[in-house]
């Protein structure tokens, strides 16, 4: 025992762990840093990047550490790169490290939902913007586990140095051993520092992981939590008022209805013939022309032709997969297609002025200066940010709000979508008809011109789905935004649409103003539908 403890506490065995600790960091630190370039390879458009990157991980991960180890020694001098044996080690630890470290990367961020990529391009965010605001602070949540296992797989690698004859702590215990003969109490030495080592890694990879948790309070909170505990004469689990509208994971789904209807919208379309020829004589806000766009062989769109006028409602119905999401993503140019043109807001959105296509940094530009808005049937907020945040964040780093004016706009919106006080709320903390609700917000905030909803209501249960119209709804009369929405709720369309455009198969097939189209259909596709939908 007492010799174990001396081995434990030896001068010569401490300077090892040293070595070993050097190496490792060594190799995370550049195993990180090339990790990132690789999964940005593989995860590039250009296919002779991702081919390279591939190419790379084929290798460095299909040969023994051991020796790359000797590689980096022993070969790169012939080529003229000398280096001493730690930084060979780490060099080679951190070749090998790499391509797992962008595997982890690259799964991750592919991990993150594509339906806040989506939203994030719709809100104008650039590529980069994206990565930075919505996808890495996601995926880098996600991935500390499996990167805390690279770091104990990296410290546990950096054993093989002593083949380059870096004086870490194997090979130090290894020559301790051979010189005293103990070779029990100088292993069980050794092992245990490799263990105190690794479990400091799990250590500091609980902690961030704690720092990272969503679902941790904020400081504020917690600090008054402590300070409740605290206190004498109140039981510590005693809720206060505070704690009502504290964001819990088991916080229960209040009602939450919204604000009293201004008289304006209690009006509801008073006279559609006077609205119809008001509505007549404004701008053209989105212009279709011959439009046709394929998946494959699959026509999805055949020669639609649509314009909707500066603040007119048209609801898009139709059976499912008569192409009315697709219609709507290629409004807003989320979809390329091949033939036709749309015009937003008089613009061809993401392209120049001679027709060519603009970068997708670009397009996201225009799409933000033309101010078009759209919401989806997935809600698609961002997770990781709270509804106040998921409304505020894209003002700030598109329009360029500051935080001040970001977070009173976002408030203002939530108080009128009824949602003010789950302002702090996390989107999976919210019901699905309160996140379409913290969606719609988030899309108006800009104030667009032309908003896009696609079946905004299709993912809630039947018993939410009142509250998302009525939002809706109120936007259409109060804001006078031209809105397309793709719709299968037909009450609702013929309340607040001014026409209702029918499509099958990818083609129009009638369209009318909404009372006559919902009453008196000519075509018998819309018949057919109309009467499906009813007896539904
Ligand atoms: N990314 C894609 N790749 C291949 N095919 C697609 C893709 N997106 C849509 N489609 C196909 O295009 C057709 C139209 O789809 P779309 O989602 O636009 O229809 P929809 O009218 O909105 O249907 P729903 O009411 O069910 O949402 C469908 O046949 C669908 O399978």
């Amino acid at each position: 025992m007492d010799l174990f403890l001396h081995y434990l506490s030896m001068p010569y065995l401490l300077d090892g762990v040293g070595y070993t600790l050097l190496i490792t960091v060594l190799g995370l630190a550049g195993g990180l840093v090339m990790g990132v370039v690789l999964a940005a390879m593989q995860l590039s458009r250009f296919r002779a990047l991702s081919v390279v990157a591939r190419g790379y991980s084929i290798i460095f991960r299909g040969t023994p550490l051991i020796l790359q180890m000797v590689f980096c020694y022993n070969a790169l001098p012939l080529i003229g790169i000398k280096l001493s044996a730690i930084a060979a080690a780490g060099l080679a630890l951190a070749l090998n490290e790499a391509p797992f470290i962008a595997e982890i990367l690259r799964s991750n961020v592919l991990g993150v939902e594509r339906g806040q990529v989506s939203a994030g391009q719709a809100l104008g965010m650039t590529p980069a913007a994206i990565m930075r605001r919505v996808i890495a602070p996601q995926a880098i949540r996600s991935m500390v586990p499996a990167l805390g296992n690279e770091a104990v797989s990296a410290l546990k690698n950096s054993s093989l140095a002593s083949v380059v004859a870096v004086q870490e702590l194997t090979l130090r215990s290894t020559q301790l051993a051979s010189a005293t003969f103990d070779f029990f109490s100088v292993f069980f030495a050794s092992g245990l520092i490799y263990l105190v080592l690794t479990g400091a890694i799990a250590v500091i990879q609980i902690v961030v992981e704690t720092l990272l948790d969503l679902d941790r309070p904020p400081p504020r909170e917690q600090f008054r939590r402590a300070l409740r505990v605290l206190r004498p004469g109140r039981p510590a689990s005693a809720p206060d008022a505070a704690d009502k509208t504290a964001d819990g994971p088991l916080e229960e789904i209040s009602a939450d209805p919204l604000p009293p209807a201004s008289p304006k919208s209690a009006l509801a379309r008073p006279d559609r013939d006077a609205r119809a020829r008001r509505l007549a004589g404004n701008n053209v806000a989105v212009e279709v022309k011959e439009l046709r766009k394929s998946y494959g062989r699959q026509t999805v769109l055949d020669g639609i032709e649509l314009d909707v006028r500066a603040g007119e409602v048209v609801a898009l119905l139709g059976p499912s997969g008569s192409g009315k999401s697709t219609l709507l993503r290629c409004i807003n140019r989320l979809e390329g297609w091949e033939d036709g043109t749309i015009r937003v807001g008089g613009r061809f959105l993401g392209n120049d002025e001679g027709g060519r296509a603009l970068s997708p940094r670009a397009t996201a530009q225009m799409r933000a200066s033309v101010g078009v808005g759209m919401v989806f049937q997935q809600f698609n907020l961002f997770g990781h940010l709270t509804a106040r945040e998921n409304i505020a964040g894209p003002l700030r780093w598109v329009q360029g709000l500051s935080r001040l004016d970001a977070d009173r706009r976002a408030q203002e919106l939530l108080e009128r979508v009824g949602l003010a006080h789950r302002a702090d709320a996390l989107p999976r903390h919210l019901s699905g008809g309160q996140q379409q609700r913290v969606a719609i917000a988030r899309a108006v905030a800009p104030g667009p011109s032309v908003l896009l909803l696609d079946e905004p209501t299709s993912a809630l249960d039947p018993e939410l789905v009142g509250e998302v119209l009525e939002v809706i709804r109120r936007l259409a009369i109060e804001d006078g935004l031209a809105m397309v929405i793709s719709t299968h709720q037909l009450r609702f369309a013929g309340e607040v649409a001014d026409r209702i455009v029918f499509l099958a198969g990818g083609s129009i097939v009638e369209e009318g103003p909404a009372e006559r189209m919902l009453t008196q259909p000519r075509h018998p596709l819309t018949a057919r539908f109309l009467s499906t939908m009813t007896a539904e």
